[in-house]
């Protein structure tokens, strides 16, 4: 064992994962108060590399973020239960309980992170205050262990810890969200769209690399992305989300090769083929709704569905198996078929 491995106690089992249920999620907006995420119920799988999929507003940031209860106002977490090993019910947790696990059960960068850099501290100060704030025994080891994170994404390890923040290009921030993501050593790690400021070949690079860092610490991943090719690349299990509903969830290959829900053939038919046949891509129609018009009762996916019934205006499909090991909420499905 390194010495940077050696830095923080675990306070969790090797390979932990969430069962999320019944969790429901409302942002406060000038025109009331709405569902973000109503009734999702998920199992995020240890040790596996999960993509949340769907367009913007679709609510995965939302669900990252509460799955982590960090959701802040105007947003609130008004109902569900979030189980991982080695915590409880992380819903329950409050204050230095919850800020503890933030950084030492949880590694993350939202979308934003790269925007909350203190502009004042270089970076290597900035990740040395990280790991004192969690108790880090050998806060330097754990500086060394970042400062290779850096070099095998292809920055100079030295100059990216003693840069401010306006002195890295916007993919580098990208990276050292990244690094500041790993620095602690979570066993699950939650990146928000973690290439998309970053060309074609630096984004292969960096997706490889978190693919082998997942892997060599036997890590939970859960990767947020509009981007369907890193969710056919990178992830063992895809959860679909349209308008604050979990649509489709299962092993990637199969939710892949047969999408069971009418969004996800959506999704799956707006991007070029793996062959980069421009011509086959066939945008989704319609755009999703905001917050305020998502129908209250029935198929929230009903507007846009080729394949509506009179049903999916009245009731709300339930969740049922599908693809042996995952879920679909679609009247339109029989998952036995
Ligand atoms: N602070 C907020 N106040 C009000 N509404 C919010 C807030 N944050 C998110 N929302 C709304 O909640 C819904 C889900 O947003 P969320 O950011 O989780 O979606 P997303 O799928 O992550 O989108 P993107 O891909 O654009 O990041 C959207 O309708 C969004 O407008």
């Amino acid at each position: 064992m390194s010495t940077a491995e050696q830095t923080l106690t675990p306070t969790t089992s090797p390979g932990a994962g969430l069962k999320i249920r019944n969790l429901t999620v409302t942002y406060q907006t000038d025109r009331g108060r709405f569902a973000a995420l109503k009734d999702v119920s998920l199992d995020i799988r240890p040790r596996a590399i999960t993509g949340f999929i769907g367009e913007s507003g679709s609510g995965k940031t939302t669900l990252a973020m509460a799955a982590m209860n960090a959701i802040r106002a105007p947003g609130l977490i008004t109902a569900g239960r979030i189980e991982s090993e080695g915590v409880g019910d992380i819903l329950k947790l409050k204050g230095e309980n919850l800020r503890r696990i933030h950084g030492q059960h949880f590694g993350f960068v939202f979308q934003a992170s790269s925007n909350s850099l203190n502009p004042l501290k270089r970076i290597g100060a900035q990740l040395l205050d990280l790991a004192r704030s969690h108790g880090a025994k050998n806060p330097t080891a754990l500086l060394h262990e970042a400062k290779q994170l850096a070099e095998r994404m292809g920055m100079d390890g030295d100059r990216v810890l003693t840069s401010y923040q306006h002195e890295l290009s916007g993919g580098m921030r990208q990276r050292v969200g990244i690094i500041f993501a790993l620095l602690l050593r979570a066993k699950i790690v939650i990146l928000d769209e973690p290439t998309t400021a970053l060309d074609m070949l630096s984004q292969q690079a960096v997706l490889e690399i978190i693919r082998d860092i997942h892997k060599e610490r036997g890590l939970t991943t859960i990767i947020i992305t509009h981007d369907m090719g890193v969710v056919a690349e990178m992830a063992d299990r895809v959860v679909v989300l349209y308008a604050g509903r979990v649509v489709e969830e299962g092993a990637t290959a199969d939710v892949l090769q047969r999408p069971m829900h009418p969004y996800t053939r959506g999704l799956i038919h707006a991007i070029p083929r793996i062959t980069g046949d421009l011509s086959d891509a066939q945008p989704l129609a319609g755009s999703p709704p905001d917050l305020a018009t998502i129908p209250e009762k029935g198929c929230v996916f009903r507007e846009r569905c080729p394949v509506r019934m009179s049903i999916c205006d009245t009731a709300e499909p339930q969740y049922q198996t599908a693809h042996q090991d995952g879920l679909v909420a679609c009247h339109g499905v029989n998952a036995n078929d």
